[in-house]
């Protein structure tokens, strides 16, 4: 019998942190990296699967907030570091550590990213947000004109200081982002195992401090050298332009790769648009709706006309039922469905990433009037550009 405890002290963090490595194939953490992991284990948060004393899975949230279509911000749980021993695996552990996680989970959506794409479905994960994995010819890449503001080198402690509260500011413009919990931090400044290296400037504009980008750069035993870009935020175009600016005329650097949302325009940067080439699209976002009329309450919606879909949940029936959707905005109603859709499915159309005419060609949902959802639900592609 499966038995799921809520951790607490620092002994069973670590034996946590043990098992998921090993379920990843990764050795125990070092003493090093286990101090940079500690700040991560948030009280209460923190779950293990028990099989009389010995722990066989794990999982665990960090407390955030997510944007979502619209522009407001609303709690969000991160869900992380989900393993099960190896000589445990196929006997429904993992299962039991969702439905026990979902069930008191106190913030209205989660999101995680999947190792497999045949795992989270089941538990209502649906695929919400991709991004394009893009590779910058640095040599070719010529931006027009002159920057706007003023960019500046700043070293790792000041960087500590700084870079978290700027996040806050302007890491948030997009449907996806979440804000950052200490433990994330703790682990980005770690020198020893993940800042080496790391090169951080910060914009500013007429009214202070509004982007920043982290970067690294490499060189290869031909001497081309690679930049990559760990680290992006801007709260307007001409920070946005001015730290692409500044990236693009460093010298020595050949390429630059770099993660972006499927609608970026980066390309109309350049005088070339070639000199971005898309190196791949891969799923980011799962994301879970685990208070449904709370989250449909909480985006905004576009175009005309309304639609009514009605939600089936099979782990949290209380999500179940039929909701009109309209430029005004989300109510639940006692009214005949036009679409009818697993929660799964919902988060994976949420930001529009998805479209409902798309899910029913592949014969996954039913219903009509598909084409009057997608356009409630278009919005800007979303973007998550914190790891976790
Ligand atoms: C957010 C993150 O942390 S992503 C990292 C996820 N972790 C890993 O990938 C580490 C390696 N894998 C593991 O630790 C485990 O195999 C897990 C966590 C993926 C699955 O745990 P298990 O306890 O074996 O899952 P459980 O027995 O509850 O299976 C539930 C269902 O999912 C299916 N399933 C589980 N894992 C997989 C998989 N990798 N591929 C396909 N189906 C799977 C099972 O077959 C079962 O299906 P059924 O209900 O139709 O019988």
């Amino acid at each position: 019998m499966t038995d799921i405890r809520v951790l607490t002290d620092e002994a069973q963090y670590r034996a946590h942190n043990t098992l998921f490595r090993r379920a990843m194939h990764w050795g125990p953490p070092s003493d090093e990296q286990w101090a940079v992991t500690l700040p991560s284990y948030e009280p209460g948060r923190t779950l293990a699967a028990f099989e009389g004393d010995e722990m066989v899975g794990t999982t665990q949230t960090f407390g955030s907030s997510m944007v979502v279509p619209g522009g407001a911000v609303v709690p969000h749980a991160a869900v992380s570091r989900v393993g099960v021993r190896a000589d445990y695996t196929r006997r429904g552990v993992v299962s039991a550590l969702m439905q026990e996680q979902l069930s008191t989970l106190t913030e209205p959506v989660a999101t995680l990213r999947a190792s497999e794409g045949r795992i989270y479905g089941r538990f209502g994960y649906g695929l919400a947000g991709r991004v394009r994995f893009l590779r910058i010819d640095a040599r070719k890449a010529v931006i027009p004109g002159a920057p706007a503001g003023r960019v500046r080198m700043v070293d790792q402690d000041t960087a500590e200081k700084v870079l978290p509260e700027l996040h806050t500011a302007v890491g948030l413009g997009r449907p996806g982002q979440i804000s950052r919990w200490p433990g994330w931090w703790a682990r980005a400044f770690d020198r020893k195992t993940e800042a080496d290296n790391v090169v951080t400037v910060v914009h500013s504009g007429p009214d202070g401090d509004d982007g920043y980008v982290s970067y690294k750069v490499s060189e290869d035993k031909d001497f081309n050298h690679h930049m990559v870009v760990e680290d992006f935020a801007w709260a307007n175009a001409d920070a946005w332009r001015d730290l692409w600016i500044y990236l693009t005329r460093l010298d020595l650097v050949d390429t630059i790769e770099v993660d972006a949302a499927l609608d970026d325009p980066l390309a109309w940067l350049f005088e070339d648009p070639r000199v971005v080439y898309t190196k791949d699209v891969y799923d980011q976002i799962w994301l879970r709706l685990v208070d449904v009329p709370r989250m449909l309450a909480a985006r905004t919606y576009s175009g005309t006309g309304s639609v009514v879909i009605e939600v089936r949940d099979k782990l949290l029936p209380a999500n179940d039922g039929r909701y009109r959707v309209s430029a005004d905005g989300a109510e639940r109603v006692d009214a005949p469905a036009d679409i009818t859709i697993p929660v799964d499915l919902l988060g994976a159309v949420y930001f529009g990433d998805t479209r409902f005419a798309g899910l029913a060609a592949a014969k996954r949902i039913e219903g009509a009037r598909f084409d009057v959802a997608d356009s409630l639900f278009a919005g800007p592609a979303p973007l998550c550009s914190t790891f976790f």
